[in-house]
């Protein structure tokens, strides 16, 4: 068992494939001896996290969840703890493992309850796993409410109760949980909901057992991508080593976008920085940093520099994208550059046309401007499955695509797409989406792949905001300045 940081690469498996998984591995075990392994999980790592709790509430479901959590309790009676049970199902139509599991924990002298503890040191929140159809409700959800609500810590078995095992979308609301407070251990294989959408604030902290299962055979439909390998600079280098990146955006009103993206670009180490306002008369926004060589959008060598197109681009950027999408040998494209080619099925060809040249490009678009790409009407229907929309983008424009938010995910044209675990909440502030744009185009500038440059640099921007000073505000400016 072990916990999974954002350091650790790892395969990440659909309810399918887990179920497959489970029917392999127990076909060739003795009968129960899944569920004792993984309740016997559950309860050390229960003891391990809490070894002072006193009241431990074990909230069971109807399945094998509750079941997992119905031998966690025997063992941790036999532990000297004291487990008290609530159990919202019906007995007698229990599987198999969970009526073992329910006759072992009676057996150790468990209570089982009807009706919830009215103080808890620790729950155990077993109610549903994998086998999760619906809403919780009645019973259920009152249960998680207290669960989840009472500021007291959680350890989830599985899963958060009612959380999508594919997709991290959960009808229940789980809201956010205090630092250290809530655990889950995910049994016999990793689940992407875990990792993305509504999964990390329902989890917390994600813990795994294999249960001495091996999921070889199986394709994983995600992965965990890591920390991306060190880039070292060879002492024989010059500016000309590490590429020139161009910034092509901010209109009237939005130029801190563009400049954001420059200076995050010069901070990642391109070798020049050219920043392209699309505004006829900026403000004096860009004194500060005299690094940056100003250009007029028309004069940029196109056909020579890494382009960071869309930052504070407004509907000025539509005039100049059909000449980057056909021109710029490596491109990031963000913002307004998005919303423009959601818009124009002309532009969207082009960008489809970039792969069959060999010309490199990484979309990097928010929920909303994934919406209008897909042709979707709310962000709400691109975060109800965050995998499958970053997947269908990346194959429809043959571009790599970074699809941000919690749990961003990176997704590119026949490839198994990532999910990344660096970054938190404080990155919900205007700009820090820039900084990453730029960010990811200094990566391609300095020769990069796409998927390489968007897999490390979103890793990188994250790891950034996790060592931010908890007393110092986080914003874009000091971010890319970083
Ligand atoms: N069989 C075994 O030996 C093992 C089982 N495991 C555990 O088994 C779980 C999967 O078990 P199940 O397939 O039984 O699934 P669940 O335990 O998630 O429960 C499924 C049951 O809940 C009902 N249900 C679904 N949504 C509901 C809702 N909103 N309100 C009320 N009832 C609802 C379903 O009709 C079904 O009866 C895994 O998540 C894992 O915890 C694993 O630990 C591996 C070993
Ligand atoms: N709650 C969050 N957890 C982790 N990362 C987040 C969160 N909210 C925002 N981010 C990150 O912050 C950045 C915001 O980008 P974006 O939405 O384009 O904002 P802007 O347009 O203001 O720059 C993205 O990298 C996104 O992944
Ligand atoms: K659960």
């Amino acid at each position: 068992m072990h916990r999974i940081t954002a350091y650790y690469q790892a395969d990440l498996f659909d309810v399918a494939a887990t179920r497959r998984i489970e029917r392999a591995a127990a076909a060739k075990l003795p009968a129960h001896a899944l569920m004792r392994r993984a309740g016997l999980a559950v309860a050390r790592l229960a003891a391990a996290l809490h070894p002072h709790a006193r009241a431990i509430w074990i909230a069971c479901g109807p399945g094998n969840n509750g079941g997992d959590a119905f031998e966690a309790a025997a063992q941790l009676r036999e532990r000297s703890f004291h487990p008290i049970v609530t159990f919202a199902g019906d007995e007698a139509r229990l599987p198999d493992d969970a009526r073992d599991a329910l006759a072992r924990a009676r057996a150790a002298g468990v209570p089982i309850l009807e009706d919830a503890p009215t103080e808890h040191d620790l729950a155990i929140d077993a109610l549903l796993g994998l086998g999760a159809t619906r809403a919780p409700e009645g019973r259920m959800a009152q249960w998680l409410t207290q669960i989840y609500g009472a500021g007291k810590p959680v350890l989830a078995v599985d899963l958060p109760s009612g959380l999508d095992a594919d997709t991290g979308h959960c009808s229940f609301d789980f809201g956010p949980g205090a630092p250290g407070q809530r655990h889950c251990l995910s049994l016999l294989t990793l689940k992407p909901g875990l990792f993305t959408a509504h999964g990390r604030d329902a989890a917390g902290a994600v813990w795994f057992d294999d249960l001495g299962c091996s999921s070889d055979g199986e394709a994983p439909c995600a992965r965990l991508a890591g920390e991306p390998t060190f880039r070292p600079r060879a002492h024989a280098s010059h500016k000309g080593s590490f590429g020139d990146v161009a910034i092509l955006g901010g209109d009237q009103g939005m130029t801190g976008a563009a400049v954001l993206a420059a200076t995050a670009a010069l901070h990642g180490g391109a070798g020049r920085v050219f920043l392209a306002l699309l505004d006829p008369r900026p403000p004096s926004l860009i004194e500060p940093w005299p690094e940056l060589m100003l250009r007029r959008p028309e004069q940029l060598a196109l056909e020579h520099l890494t382009i960071v197109c869309g930052c504070g681009g407004g509907d000025a950027i539509r005039t100049h994208l059909a000449r980057v999408l056909a021109q710029a040998p490596r491109l990031v494209l963000d913002a307004d550059a998005l919303n423009a080619i959601a818009d124009d099925a002309a532009l969207g060809t082009l960008l489809t046309q970039r792969s069959q040249h060999r010309l490199a490009t990484v979309m990097t678009p928010h929920p909303l401007e994934a919406a209008r790409l897909l042709g979707l009407s709310t962000a709400v229907d691109v975060q109800a499955d965050r995998l499958a929309a970053a997947a269908s983008l990346a194959r429809r424009f043959q571009a790599t695509v970074v699809l941000k938010g919690s749990g961003t995910v990176v997704a590119s044209p026949n490839e198994v797409p990532t999910i990344n675990l660096t970054g938190n909440a404080r990155l919900a502030t205007g700009g820090t989406g820039d900084v990453l744009a730029g960010m990811i185009g200094a990566a391609l500038a300095s020769g990069l792949p796409a998927l390489q440059a968007a897999q490390g640099e979103v890793w990188r921007h994250g790891a950034i905001a996790d060592a931010w000073p908890h007393d110092k505000p986080l914003t874009a400016g000091a971010l890319a300045a970083t």
